[in-house]
């Protein structure tokens, strides 16, 4: 069998065709031993596809997949050494917690003791040992999950495959069963992939990201080189809150690049000033006016008019309150000046030297 020895989980050149629907287009990426890694990208990017391809439910028409330094292209799903979450958590409600877990084990064969050892374990691992006796009817959707988790986990599989794990969770309690995923994916030292189409999820939970866009991979790094360092207009555009997207002419402090001509301006690369406001970098602003106002918790969060241009921008409650229809001052401290390839991350050079930028 051939082998790779430096990365644990990779596809090499991977094309997959459904009729003529192209869903994977050479794909490549390694993964090393013990990370988590999201696959983000937008709906029909080809995520699960290539979540399925690992799992082998799915084959690719070319290409070469290798999961824990072995090729395993023509091994049975069964036989791959992994464990598999799906988003409806897929338990058998006529068992309870403990039998949904061993269900992990039984098709091994394995002693009965040693299956009641493992799965009380498995309990502690992911905190329901006094839930043992219950069914999955009697549970909340987080805890079901962690049943899920836990039956997965069972038969100590080398690689870990979730699909939109928290899909069916309610938004409240997402944000306590993603760290604590992460915290008990990290305690069993498991490589684990996951699919997300939200990009909140991918940078809570991953320590790599890949960003999948019309079946092929746009970029993958740490959730900071993603978001701070994008690799394509894609990308750009991708990650981060509402932004403005403006074909570029000329904002102040900002030059004019052959070949670029839109900028991608996130509300965190500016901030808004009263008019008559007075400050030490009054030459490196944009005049500005308010069009919509939005109260979200802690934030103001604005679209404000630059010429033809719409930009968004936020604020925390506590500087000035701004109405709609008021004139302001909008230093813009850095923009994403994308060509139809590429991304240039440029600073406002109108700005005092020594100024601190946000990211
Ligand atoms: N079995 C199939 N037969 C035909 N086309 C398919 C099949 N499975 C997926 N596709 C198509 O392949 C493309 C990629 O699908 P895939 O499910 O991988 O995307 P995704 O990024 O996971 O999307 P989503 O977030 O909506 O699940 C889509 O256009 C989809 O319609």
């Amino acid at each position: 069998m051939e082998t790779i020895t430096s990365q644990y989980v990779a596809m090499e050149g991977i094309y997959k065709q459904y009729g003529n629907y192209e869903a994977s287009k050479d794909v490549n990426f390694h993964i090393t031993e013990g990370k988590i890694v999201a696959l983000l990208g937008p709906s029909g990017s080809g995520k699960t596809t290539i979540l399925r391809m690992l799992a082998g439910l799915e084959h690719p028409d070319q290409g070469d997949i290798y999961i824990a330094g072995k090729r395993v292209n023509s091994i049975v799903p069964a036989k791959r050494g992994i464990g598999f979450v799906f988003q409806n958590y897929a338990l058998f409600r006529h068992m309870t917690v403990f039998d949904n877990i061993v269900f992990g084990l039984t098709v091994q064969k394995e002693d009965p003791n040693i299956i009641k050892k493992r799965v009380l374990e498995l309990l502690d691992l992911v905190g329901l040992a006094n839930l043992q006796d219950r069914y999955p009817g009697e549970l909340s959707g987080g805890q079901r999950q962690r049943v899920a988790f836990a039956r997965a986990l069972a038969p100590r599989p080398d690689v870990l495959l979730l699909d939109e794990p928290f899909a069916a969770i309610d938004a409240k309690v997402k944000h306590e069963l993603r760290q604590w995923l992460k915290a008990t994916i990290k305690k069993s030292g498991i490589t684990s992939i996951f699919v997300t189409h939200d990009q909140e999820e991918a940078v809570e939970l991953a320590d790599e990201i890949i960003v999948t866009n019309n079946g092929r991979i746009e970029q993958m790094g740490t959730p900071e080189e993603i978001y701070g360092q994008p690799a394509t207009p894609f990308v750009a555009g991708f990650m981060g809150k509402a932004k403005g997207i403006m074909h570029y002419e000329t904002l102040t402090g900002f030059e004019r690049e052959e070949g670029f001509e839109w900028a991608i301006i996130r509300p965190e690369f500016v901030a808004v000033f009263k008019a008559d406001a007075d400050h030490e970098d009054k030459s490196a602003v944009e005049q500005g006016v308010v069009e919509t106002v939005a109260f979200q918790g802690t934030r103001l969060s604005m679209r404000i008019r630059i010429g033809e241009h719409l930009i968004e921008a936020e604020q925390p409650i506590e500087a000035a309150s701004f109405t709609v229809g008021e004139s302001v001052q909008v230093l813009i401290y850095r923009l994403f000046l994308c060509s139809n390839t590429e991304v240039h991350i440029v600073k406002n050079k109108a700005l005092e030297a020594g100024q601190i930028f946000y990211i």
